[in-house]
């Protein structure tokens, strides 16, 4: 294998784990950041985000020599043969992914790339913006590469190790080959294409992943009103080879940094080109659905919510992540607190003060005095609550649970009324 010298842009879940990823790989690789405490944090060794291994990787590599941080991109590409940017698209005005740090970077960069360097694009980014990005550089001889990330929050480094494909796009099949060469350790199924094709496939697969789950939360409000239980639904249609058994779970709606952005940036890519994208708006408006349906539901077992205690378990937009941004738990939080509802919640990972709710680090204590609790994120420890103690501390009797996570027997055992999500209005025993 050819070890390269490889520097990544933007220290963030994707860029921390590709630069200690391709470090681990035998790689050299430098990390830049704009954020100076970030940068001195991960030269400490510390990071600060829940992905397991990564804190691990980061130490190795930097013990080996092979991984070091600096704080801005031009220093951190001077020397580069490869240069990955990893740098945040967030939702711009009206919905489409706002590209202005990829864009800031490339201008930055562009007059100390080495000769013959090639920029790799790793941010979600529209179709056209490697494009974009090649006129910005203006150097003949610097290809530019699409190489979309599908890692997953959570589990960042498995998924980059273990990737289910590698998707590399260039109108230089040349540079594509070279970025594929870096991953060919991994031994992953590696899809070379071009470039529009490559960034088009990032957002093909996020709305699709997100329209599985619309389908399915739209599926459990059905299930609700038909008197049937979405749990045993989704077992039967998950066997099916062509569904797959996978991102069938219902919930309060999907969440996290990537399905709700890149969803919306979708339909304005569409509306581009003059293509009113239905489906995924449909896909959008059913989610939003969902965390006006947990709202509804707490309403109806406990009336008027204002002034009403509400112990909330979970606040991550999915279990194994510290992630806030987008998280449906704190969309729920926000209409509940907007009804006038007394928030007091938990979540084994989030210490910090949240607006709308007071965040406390015991779940006892979150459901003290409450008329009703919601379950808005799965964390495994939350099904074994001592439930006859929650009970015990709790005004009122409801549990809802948003991800149909808890154990129906163990909160019956302990005097309290369960409902769930698709299923009949009390869950019955398993
Ligand atoms: N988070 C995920 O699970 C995930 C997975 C796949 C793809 N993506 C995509 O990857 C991209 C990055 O996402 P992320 O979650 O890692 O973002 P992030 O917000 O966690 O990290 C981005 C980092 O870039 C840094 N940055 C911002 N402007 C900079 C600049 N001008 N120069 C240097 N550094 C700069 C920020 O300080 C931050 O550390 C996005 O396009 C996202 O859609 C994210
Ligand atoms: O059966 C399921 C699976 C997921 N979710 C929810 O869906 C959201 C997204 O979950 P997940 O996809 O695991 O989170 P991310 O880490 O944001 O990963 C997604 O977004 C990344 C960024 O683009 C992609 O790289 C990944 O492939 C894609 O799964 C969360 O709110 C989950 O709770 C459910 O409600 N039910």
């Amino acid at each position: 294998m050819f070890v390269r010298r490889i520097a990544v842009v933007g220290t963030g879940y994707v860029g921390l784990t590709t630069g200690a990823c391709l470090a681990s790989l035998g790689h050299r690789v430098v990390c830049a950041d704009v954020d100076a405490l970030k940068v001195a944090r991960l030269e400490a060794g510390q990071v600060d985000i829940l992905e397991p291994g990564l804190a691990g990787l980061v130490r190795e590599g930097a013990t080996a020599g092979r991984l070091s941080f600096t704080v801005g991109a031009r220093d951190a590409v001077r020397d580069a043969e490869v240069v990955f940017l990893c740098l945040p698209t967030p939702m711009g005005a009206g919905g489409a992914a706002d590209l202005s740090a990829v864009e800031d970077v490339a201008a930055v960069i562009r007059d100390v790339l080495p000769y013959g360097c090639v920029v790799v694009c790793k941010s979600t980014v529209p179709v056209g913006t490697s494009t974009r990005v090649a006129a910005l550089l203006d150097r003949e001889d610097v290809a530019v590469v699409s190489n979309p990330e599908f890692l997953r929050e959570g589990s960042a480094v498995r998924d980059f190790l273990h990737p289910d494909r590698i998707v590399v796009g260039s109108d230089s099949p040349q540079a594509a080959e070279r970025v594929a060469a870096l991953f060919a350790k991994l031994g992953a199924p590696t899809v070379l294409m071009d470039a529009a094709s490559a960034e088009m496939v990032k957002y093909a697969a996020n709305c699709f992943l997100a329209m599985k789950l619309s389908y399915v939360n739209a599926v459990a409000e059905l299930c609700e009103l038909v008197g049937a239980d979405v749990t045993a639904v989704t077992d039967g249609m998950g066997y099916d080879k062509r569904i797959g058994g996978s991102f069938l779970k219902p919930g309060p709606g999907w969440g996290g940094s990537c399905l709700p952005k890149d969803t919306h940036a979708m339909v304005r890519i569409a509306e581009g080109v003059g293509v009113d994208f239905t489906l995924v708006q449909a896909t959008i408006d059913t989610n939003v659905r969902q965390r006006q349906r947990v709202v509804d539901k707490l309403r109806a077992a406990v009336g008027p919510l204002a002034g009403t205690r509400i112990g909330v378990l979970g606040l991550a937009f999915k279990a194994g992540t510290n992630d806030l941004r987008d998280s449906p738990a704190l969309a729920v939080a926000e209409l509940l607190a907007f009804e006038g509802a007394e928030l007091v919640a938990y979540d084994p990972e989030i210490d910090r003060p949240l607006v709308g709710m007071t965040v406390v680090d015991d779940p006892y204590v979150a459901v003290s005095g409450a008329a009703a609790v919601v379950l808005l994120t799965e964390w495994p420890q939350f099904r074994t609550l001592d439930w006859t103690r929650v009970a015990s501390v709790m005004s009122g009797t409801t549990v809802l649970d948003t991800r149909n996570h808890l154990d129906p027997d163990a909160l019956r055992r302990a005097g309290l009324t369960l409902r769930g999500v698709g299923r009949p209005v009390e869950v019955p025993f398993s």
